[in-house]
């Protein structure tokens, strides 16, 4: 049975032919020289680090704020205390673009994540184009040899890397990578069951390797917090919450734990 995943990717391809008929643009848009390191700030953190996404909608909630100015929204992340922000770029299904990517590079100075389904180089080279400092690789939509391909195109571009694991099976195979950022997704991209779980299931195997975890997804409340900083998360990435927060600053500065020397 065709998952959500699978509807994702096989769409992706229409994308992936649109952005190779657009290669050159590539050379006119203006590349920022300086990188934002989203790992130096984990490794270097006291408190939780928050990624806090821009996001319109998604197939799991349909559309969540779809009016948002990405500048706006990035500048409240920025204001309030976030580390990074993470950026759907993906249009059919998110609502997202690569031009809300570039208003929130010009709109902040932080790390910016491009959160999209990356199966092609070309993909990569966008994000970087329009201003990322990470992409995220889902071990969930990648065999292996194109997941070390495209960590290692990413990584020679200067890029840092979040890989992302939902189940056992795809935390062994992003191990065998040296991806020091490994993103737990507690929603199942193929079911949408959110549990956060997944990051209490994954997180002594993380840890045990010397990476740092982000606990990614479903996370709402302060016990969410407490819950994912107890199983050892290093940072969280959560966008529905926040882009549905009246109260945004509340929200954001509750989630910036401190991390007490316990990493
Ligand atoms: O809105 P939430 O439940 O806070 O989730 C945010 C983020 O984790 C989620 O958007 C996400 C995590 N991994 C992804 C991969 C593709 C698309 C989206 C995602």
């Amino acid at each position: 049975m065709e998952t959500i995943l699978d509807k994702i990717i096989a769409k992706k391809s229409e994308t992936i032919e649109e952005l190779y008929k657009r290669k050159e643009e590539l050379k006119t848009v203006v590349q920022s020289k300086e990188r934002r390191s989203l790992l130096n700030k984990i490794m270097q953190a006291e408190a939780l680090s928050v990624i806090a996404e821009f996001k319109r909608a998604s197939p799991s909630k349909g559309d969540i704020n779809v009016e948002k100015d990405p500048k706006e929204q990035a500048k409240m992340y920025e204001l309030y205390g976030a580390d990074a922000i993470s950026v759907l770029t993906d249009t059919p299904f998110f609502k997202g673009s690569y031009e809300d990517l570039a208003k929130v590079r010009e709109a902040v100075n932080l790390p910016i994540l491009c959160k999209d389904f990356i199966v092609d180089k070309i993909q990569i080279d966008f994000a970087k184009a329009y201003g990322a400092d990470l992409i995220l690789l889902i071990a969930a939509a990648l065999e292996d040899e194109k997941l070390h391909e495209l960590y290692t195109y990413a990584t020679k571009l200067g890029l840092e890397v979040l890989l992302e694991v939902h189940n056992e099976e795809e935390l062994e195979r992003a191990l065998k990578t040296d991806a020091p950022l490994i993103g737990v997704n507690n929603r199942d991209l193929k079911t949408f069951e959110v549990s956060l779980e997944t990051t209490e299931k994954l997180a002594g195997k993380i840890k045990n390797s010397g990476r740092y975890m982000v606990s990614e997804s479903g996370i709402a409340t302060f016990e969410d917090i407490l819950k994912v900083t107890s199983s050892g998360a290093n940072a969280v990435l959560v966008g529905e919450t926040f882009m549905k927060a009246t109260d945004l600053e509340s929200k954001i500065k509750e989630m910036k734990v401190s991390l007490g020397g316990l990493r």
